[in-house]
């Protein structure tokens, strides 16, 4: 479903972001990134959008090759690739379902999108995402309204119009307190394995990495240096990664109850 051959990212100021990476993720996998800062996670994932331009090998999302210098690709191939981001990206001065009919505007003519003109279909699509999310009930209030979590779970029903095969996460709970980020991550994990998408999350916490993924990538220094189940990604493996040892930073709080908000 994803590949990466041998894949580079030199910046334009030389430095190298990703160093011979080679990777398959199959469709439906819901793989965490990890590394300390700087290790190169960020360029990962956004290689796989074009945000980020690869430079040296191959690289293919659903079987179509990712070529950051064709627009026209570009677009397509961010039409099915979804990317939720840490400070969730919302307009907030806008209604939830405005922020969220913007999923659909790789589907919609542009003059329909500056009107806000979107089809019925297009509205019910916006209000299944926020079903799926559940805070359809917050469809006309303002997304500055929303706390936190609230407008991470927009984020994410905005990215779910879009009906995406991949959805790229780059540190999604991170603005968030321990239990709330449970409880985004949960949704996350639910909604990808009930609608079969593949979902790849740079994440710092190595709980939350632990408790919802398949399976972990380790990166250092722009290089893949762990690639395992889950259950492999035991301290001392991560240990190895970090290259010292883990702080109680390494790992968030425990697990949320069930519930909550
Ligand atoms: N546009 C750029 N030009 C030059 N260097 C860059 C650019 N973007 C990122 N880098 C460098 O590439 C390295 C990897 O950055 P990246 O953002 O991928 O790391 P990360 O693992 O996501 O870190 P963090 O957890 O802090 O977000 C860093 O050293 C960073 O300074």
């Amino acid at each position: 479903m994803i590949t990466f051959e041998h894949v580079d990212v030199v910046f334009p100021d030389g430095f190298k972001g990703l160093s011979d990476v080679s990777l398959t993720i199959d469709r439906g996998e819901f793989v965490a990134v990890v590394g300390l800062s700087g290790a190169g996670k960020s360029t990962l994932i956004r290689t796989i959008n074009g945000l980020v331009p690869h430079t040296v090998g191959t690289l293919t999302v659903g079987g179509r090759r990712v070529d950051p210098r064709n627009k026209a690709k570009l677009r397509a191939l961010r039409s099915q690739v979804g990317m939720i981001f840490q400070s969730f990206n919302l307009v907030d001065r806008i209604s939830v379902l405005n922020n969220v009919l913007a999923g659909r505007s790789a589907y919609t003519p542009t003059w329909r999108s500056l009107l806000g003109w979107y089809r019925p279909e297009d509205r019910e699509i916006a209000f299944q995402s926020l079903e799926r999310v559940g805070i359809v009930e917050k469809a006309y209030q303002r997304a500055a309204s929303l706390s936190g979590g609230q407008q991470q779970r927009v984020a994410i029903a905005r990215v779910l119009a879009q009906d995406p095969e991949v959805i790229l996460a780059d540190e999604p709970v991170a603005a968030l307190d321990p239990p709330t980020a449970h409880q985004v991550m949960r949704d996350m994990r639910r909604i990808q394995q009930e609608l079969d998408i593949t979902c790849i999350v740079n994440m710092h916490h190595l709980d939350v990495a632990r408790a919802y993924a398949d399976r972990v990538i380790g990166m250092r220094g722009g290089e893949v240096v762990f690639d395992a189940p889950v259950a492999e990604a035991t301290d001392a493996a991560i240990e190895e990664v970090y290259q010292r040892s883990l702080t109680a930073e390494d790992v968030v709080a425990e697990r949320a109850e069930e519930g909550g908000s």
